[in-house]
């Protein structure tokens, strides 16, 4: 038994073999190769467009890779039927850019939402689940009757985390999370991520263009390159180490994407600015 879930341990949660996705031609994911240890929190980090949220999509199989395969926990994704495929889908939490609350129900319905679809719990256990994750959260107990327009964006977001975190998941999908929020409530998600992982034996991968969120939570950092712009043979992973050790990059689209330097981009956008 114990030599049996070491080896379980051992699996990656994730491994995405030689993905390649286009969409009428166009390619936008290209022989991506990548592993994701369980525990692991993975920051994905990479310029608007490049194909960040087409990844997350592959991994949950909304996305069909056009080549390539997708493994989640010893299963190739591409292979399971809509049913297979729902079942394996509870096992991922995800935090929404926008928490994506439902606006006519209150919080406690919203949090409760995932228990009701996908449980037999009775509504008892469900209330105390939804307490015990709103306090988490950090969230007072009398936000339970409020509705999300009620809320500030950062404690919409905690509420989004509650959500995701209900049914157990064994792997968090955050898609910027601190998006729109100022420095101290960013700060209190990322601490609430640190926490999360350190409470639940959680696989996480963050979506940010925040570099503060992905040097504070993540043990890892990948960064994309939109394919079209890549030359030919080139990987489209240009970074994938520690997030901390990033500036010892060598490849100058990395430094200047981490510095919000605009380098060359500028002349490939074509702009122009009367001299
Ligand atoms: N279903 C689709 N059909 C056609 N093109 C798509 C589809 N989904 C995404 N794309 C294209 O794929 C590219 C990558 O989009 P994606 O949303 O993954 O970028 P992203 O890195 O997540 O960007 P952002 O940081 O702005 O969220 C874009 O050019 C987008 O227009």
């Amino acid at each position: 038994m114990h030599a049996r879930l070491e080896a379980d341990d051992a699996q990656p949660i994730v491994e995405v073999n030689d993905l390649l996705v286009q969409f009428e031609g166009q390619t936008i994911l290209r022989d991506i190769g990548l592993s994701i240890p369980r525990g692991q929190t993975l920051a994905l980090i990479g310029e608007s467009g490049c194909g960040k949220t087409v990844l997350l999509k592959s991994l949950i199989g909304l996305v069909r890779p056009t080549h390539g395969e997708v493994i989640f926990d010893g299963q190739n994704i591409n292979k399971l039927n809509d049913r297979q495929l729902t079942s394996q889908r509870i096992r991922f939490g995800f935090v929404f850019q926008n928490a994506a609350l439902f606006d006519s129900m209150t919080i406690g319905q919203n949090v409760a939402f995932p228990l009701k679809q996908h449980t037999n719990k009775p509504l008892s256990e469900i209330r105390d689940i939804v307490f015990q994750h709103l306090k988490e959260v950090g969230l007072p107990e009398s936000v339970v009757w409020k509705k999300p327009a009620e809320l500030s964006g950062g404690m919409r977001k905690r509420v989004g985390l509650a959500r995701a975190l209900v049914l157990r998941p064994d792997i968090i999908l955050y898609d910027e999370p601190t998006t729109g929020l100022d420095p101290i409530m960013s700060d209190v998600i990322n601490e609430l991520i640190l926490r999360t992982r350190s409470k639940y034996p959680v696989t996480s991968i963050v979506v940010t263009h925040d570099m503060r969120t992905a040097q504070k939570v993540a043990d890892r950092m990948i960064m994309m390159y939109p394919a079209p712009r890549l030359k030919e043979a080139e990987p489209q992973i240009l970074y994938d180490g520690r997030p901390d050790e990033v500036e010892e990059c060598r490849d100058e689209r990395v430094t200047q994407f981490v510095h919000g330097e605009a380098g060359q981009r500028i002349e490939e956008l074509g702009a122009f600015i009367g001299d």
